[in-house]
């Protein structure tokens, strides 16, 4: 990524610093004062980052937005406040400290009216920060970064000084800003440290921003609250834009104005020729990696066939996935999306032992209940497979024995309950006892039900097993493990390159990192259990291979079973690609190139070790040119209303009952998609999803589409008018391309719940501009004017059926439905960089109906009531209890736990004993500092610390880190 700056340009400490935070190294070019970067704007612009080659960003703020997201930082983005303040910026407070700055250090001579303005601006900075310290929360943000920024030139300047003087949380802030090191390095690469001066130059060559008329005190004005609110509610084109649901209620709010050039040259695009226009590409199975082209495999997690999945499964996973394969086939990419049912593990076995069938039936009926559950949920795998196939016996042995002969597996024996009675080992699961913890009696061997904590069956007193009743023994049995250690440094090296080149969300990182920082262990991966891959080695063949080993391989042996020649998938992975023969979007500026296939999993946060860490390590050991993980977009958990999803409680939604709900499956799927927990766990709420139905998508995505439809029916007999366009829809336009730039963006960065805004934002515009025009009065008067509510409404349609594109990959009936009634042909699905004329003059469009139906607060609560299900226990849950234990505890592994299908990972106790113990510490040494009255800037050091460390407590616990870190987690913060 190119970011081209001239010399003191101030706008560029905040892009610098944005860098910083994300960790995304911009490649700084300098260029002269007021050269022209972008080929199509008229006026010079910088900074100007170009995102790949020929897509230019050049609105400071979102630049700023760009790379967080880019970063993975989306906790510094998180919020509608970020986004007003974003807003706040560059439309209140940068028209007037630009034409300032020009005056002060551009002629050299302040203007004092302009100083006056900046009263009402600072005592609205001044209330915001002394209520909570940083502008959005009590962590810096996007929001403090970006106003910092425009704000540092104006530090160096006498008179501003003397005007907040007296302002001393803007002046706590500013030191504490002061003390970051991004923001730091970011100044001293842009001043070089030659004071105010440095700025001269640049401030002369770029254009000044359009704003409340500052120099007549419209300012003052503006930055009352009334005008602030409206303004924070225009439509918005930063990357994670939470619309107010005022703003529908709003239409009259004005259009956001966009450069002259920037409007022509969305003309220009507009109006392509009709034969240049990209056409989709026929889906024709079985699909194959084609040389020079984007090849993606994409991978959901496979989720266990002894459950039915819940709402926070199907996000988690199969939806997510499901989003992302329909946006990359829009745009063109060749790929694959697989996915099957886990059939393997202690607890298929323990399933069959409750309903009396054997493992296999249960996975049969299973099975096709997963496949009837996602077929509801409109999920378009291209192949859907389970795990127990010869293939995957083949292939998880083939892997087992390169391991071996290269020296990556070690033996090692073990101490593990035995039955007599049985005549078998048991899995922890198949185990009761007392409580080593609490004493309680009727102790399950994973986990204690009165005390709630994770425990090993062989430590439990008075065991018994759960099918005879006998007393187990503990007995020594051998076991074969995967040399972890051994591998590490493979793994480290692919993890290097595959961090720096692809999409790894924040907690995949995080989680991976944990385990790398503590050194890997030998894990075990076989187990005494009769389900499962028979392991082939000699002395070991009554034994099968822990689930956690099979599953992932579980990716390749249904690719196997969905084509033979699916080693074209898995095993060549190195072949160049020709960057030129990508679609202009594609990160053609990163070093995918030297991949024939990238592959994205698609997981939720307690299986990122399992896919960043084993089954890449087997992998890469195996030396077999496999494909490895490229990117990895992992998601927090969902929970349901405030507690979790439970089966054996009937709390949730679980997903065969959704489709006796009533709500279509399109409705689900928004609003999992709108309340999607990517940077922290959020929760399906039944009151929140009658909101969004009701504002979002019938008040304004419906309302625009069927406005603009009906209008267009009944006065124009559903016939395409000629299109005029005058300046307000170059404008429209210009912001739709904004939007549609940030749309792809998003979705390239795994942030689908971002994208799903910038749909909702393009609708916004649309009411906006309909709102403005008003064609049902203009198609009353003159011949001209009912031309014009033509070309209104025409225009309209045409944003309709872009929207009905953007909105497949979420809503595919929905989209399909508005398709039909623009009677759109299948060749305008493909997502486009900008939007042109889909629906030329003289097309006569379908028969328009409402698209969404409201929902009415009797139905919502209904619903409630229905999926309350019984009060939670007092600990832990039936479902999710142990899983993120299991997930991100790096700790030696007995196999006696079972798998984690059967939710009995091992909390490392040392680990939690240590982390626990530099918790305390960390946390007297942050007090005493508080007592003293230390800086502030020490004191955060001290604190950011501590957070530090309660995350990696809270990983080592099983617990969500995001819960011991007020800093994403907005509301939480405690004082600390
Ligand atoms: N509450 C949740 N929110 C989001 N994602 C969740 C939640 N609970 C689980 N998950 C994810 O769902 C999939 C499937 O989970 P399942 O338990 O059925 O299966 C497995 O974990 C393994 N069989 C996967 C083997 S590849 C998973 O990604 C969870 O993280």
């Amino acid at each position: 990524m190119k970011l081209y700056t001239d010399s003191g340009n101030f706008q560029t400490i905040k892009v610098l610093a944005a860098a910083k935070f994300a960790g995304i190294n911009v490649d700084k070019t300098d260029v002269s004062h007021g050269a022209h970067v972008v080929p199509y704007l008229k006026e010079s612009r910088l900074p100007v980052l170009e995102v790949f080659p020929g897509k230019f960003l050049f609105s400071a703020n979102t630049v700023v937005s760009y790379l967080l997201a880019k970063g993975s930082q989306q906790a510094l983005l998180a919020g509608d406040e970020v986004q007003q303040w974003l807003e706040w910026e560059s439309t209140q407070f940068a028209p007037v400290a630009v034409p300032y700055l020009v005056s002060v250090f551009g002629h050299g001579k302040a203007e004092k009216d302009l100083l006056n303005s900046f009263t009402p601006l600072l005592s609205h900075l001044e209330k915001k920060l002394k209520s909570h310290g940083f502008l959005a929360d009590k962590e810096v943000s996007a929001a403090d970064i970006a106003v910092f920024g425009a704000m540092y030139p104006l530090l160096q300047d006498k008179p501003f000084q003397g005007a907040i003087e007296k302002l001393t949380a803007i002046k706590t802030w500013i030191s504490a800003m002061q003390s970051l090191p991004a923001i730091q390095s970011a100044v001293e690469d842009v001043t070089q440290n030659k004071g105010g001066a440095v700025f001269k130059e640049s401030l002369l060559s770029q254009p000044v921003p359009v704003g409340p008329s500052p120099a007549t005190g419209g300012a003052k004005d503006a930055a009352a609250s009334k005008n602030v609110k409206s303004q924070s509610a225009k439509p918005s084109s930063s990357t994670s834009a939470t619309p107010k649901s005022s703003t529908s209620e709003n239409p009259e709010v004005p259009m956001e104005r966009v450069p002259a050039e920037e409007a022509e040259a969305a003309v220009k695009s507009w109006s392509a020729d009709s034969k240049t226009l990209p056409t989709p590409v026929q889906r024709k199975h079985p699909i194959l990696p084609v040389k020079d082209k984007r090849n993606i495999l994409i991978t959901s997690a496979l989720p266990y066939v002894n459950n039915v999945p819940h709402l926070g499964n199907i996000i988690g996973c199969v939806l997510s996935a499901d989003v992302f394969s329909r946006y990359c086939r829009l745009r063109k990419y060749n790929l694959l999306y697989i996915c099957g049912t886990d059939e393997y593990g202690t607890a298929t076995e323990t399933k069959a032992l409750e309903e009396g069938v054997t493992p296999k039936q249960i996975c049969d009926k299973y099975n096709k209940l997963h496949t009837e559950i996602y077929e509801w949920f409109n999920i378009d795998f291209d192949y859907f497979g389970r795990t127990t196939t010869k293939q995957q016996t083949e292939i998880a042995q083939d892997i087992f024995w390169k391991l071996y002969e290269k020296g990556f597996i070690l033996k090692d024996s073990i101490e593990q309950l035995h039955c007599a009675g049985c005549d078998k080992f048991l899995a922890d699961r198949f185990v009761e006892g007392t409580c080593p913890l609490c004493g309680f009696d009727d102790a399950r061997g994973d986990q204690c039900d009165s005390c709630g904590r994770l425990i090993n069956a062989i430590d439990l007193r008075n065991p018994r097993c759960k099918l005879c009743q006998k007393t187990p023994s503990p007995r020594v049995t051998q076991h074969l493990f995967v040399d972890l250690p051994k591998l590490e440094p493979q793994l480290k090296a692919h993890l290097d390159k595959v961090y720096a080149s692809g999409i790894w969300t924040s907690n995949a990182r995080t989680i991976t990192n944990s385990w790398i920082r503590d050194g890997l262990k030998p894990r075990c991966i076989s187990r005494d259990l009769k389900w499962g891959t028979p392991v082939p080695l000699e002395g070991y063949t009554d034994k099968v291979f822990y689930v956690w080993f099979d599953a992932p391989i579980g990716y390749i042996s249904i690719t196997a079973n969905y084509t033979d020649k699916w080693k074209e998938w898995w095993k060549n992975p190195k072949q160049a690609r020709d960057p030129k023969n990508c679609l202009t979007v594609c990160m053609v500026d990163d070093t995918h190139q030297d991949y024939l296939v990238e592959m994205y999993n698609f997981l939720g946060k307690d299986n990122v070790p399992f896919h960043s860490v084993i089954f890449p390590s087997c992998l890469l050991g195996a030396d077999d040119n496999y494909t490895v993980v490229g990117h990895m977009v992992a998601t927090e958990y969902l929970n349901y209303e405030d507690t979790k999803f439970s089966k054996s409680r009937g709390s949730g939604v679980f997903g065969d009952q959704a489709k006796d709900t009533g709500i279509p499956a399109d409705i689900y799927r928004f609003y999992l998609l709108y309340v999607r927990p990517e940077s922290q766990d959020t929760s399906f709420s039944w009151d929140d999803l009658l909101l969004k139905n009701n504002s979002e998508l019938l008040n304004n995505l419906g309302n625009f589409i069927n406005r603009a439809l009906m209008f267009l029916s009944n006065n124009f007999d559903g016939v395409i008018q000629p299109i005029e366009l005058e300046d307000e829809d170059k404008q429209l336009l210009a912001l739709i391309n904004r939007e549609l730039t940030l749309y792809i963006t998003n979705m390239e960065n795994g942030s689908l719940r971002d994208s799903i805004r910038n749909i909702l934002s393009i609708s916004r515009l649309g009411n906006q501009f309909m709102q403005a025009n008003k064609p049902w009065v203009l198609v009353k008067g003159s011949p001209a004017e009912k031309k014009r509510a033509g070309s209104v409404v025409s225009l309209s349609a045409n944003v309709s059926c872009l929207l009905s594109v953007l909105l497949q990959p979420y809503m595919p009936q929905t989209s399909a439905t508005i398709q039909t009634q623009l009677n759109a042909p299948s060749t305008v699905n493909v997502i486009s960089d900008v939007i042109y004329c889909r629906l030329p003059p003289g097309h006569t469009i379908g028969k328009p109906s409402p698209l969404f139906q409201k929902i009415e607060t009797s139905t919502i609560a209904e619903l409630k009531t229905k999926f309350a299900g019984k009060p939670a226990p007092p600990k832990a849950d039936d479902k999710n209890k142990g899983k993120p234990a299991a997930a991100v505890a790096n700790g030696p592994v007995s196999p006696a736990g079972g798998d984690v299908s059967a939710g009995s990972g091992k909390i490392n106790e040392a680990e939690v004993a240590r982390l626990t113990e530099e918790v305390t510490k960390q946390g007297n040494a942050v007090r005493e500092l508080k007592t003293a009255k230390a800086e502030k800037a020490v004191v955060d050091a001290e604190v950011a610390k501590l957070l530090d460390l309660k995350k990696q407590l809270a990983l080592a616990q099983g617990l969500d880190p995001a819960a011991a870190a007020p800093s994403s987690g907005k509301k939480k913060g405690k004082k600390k």
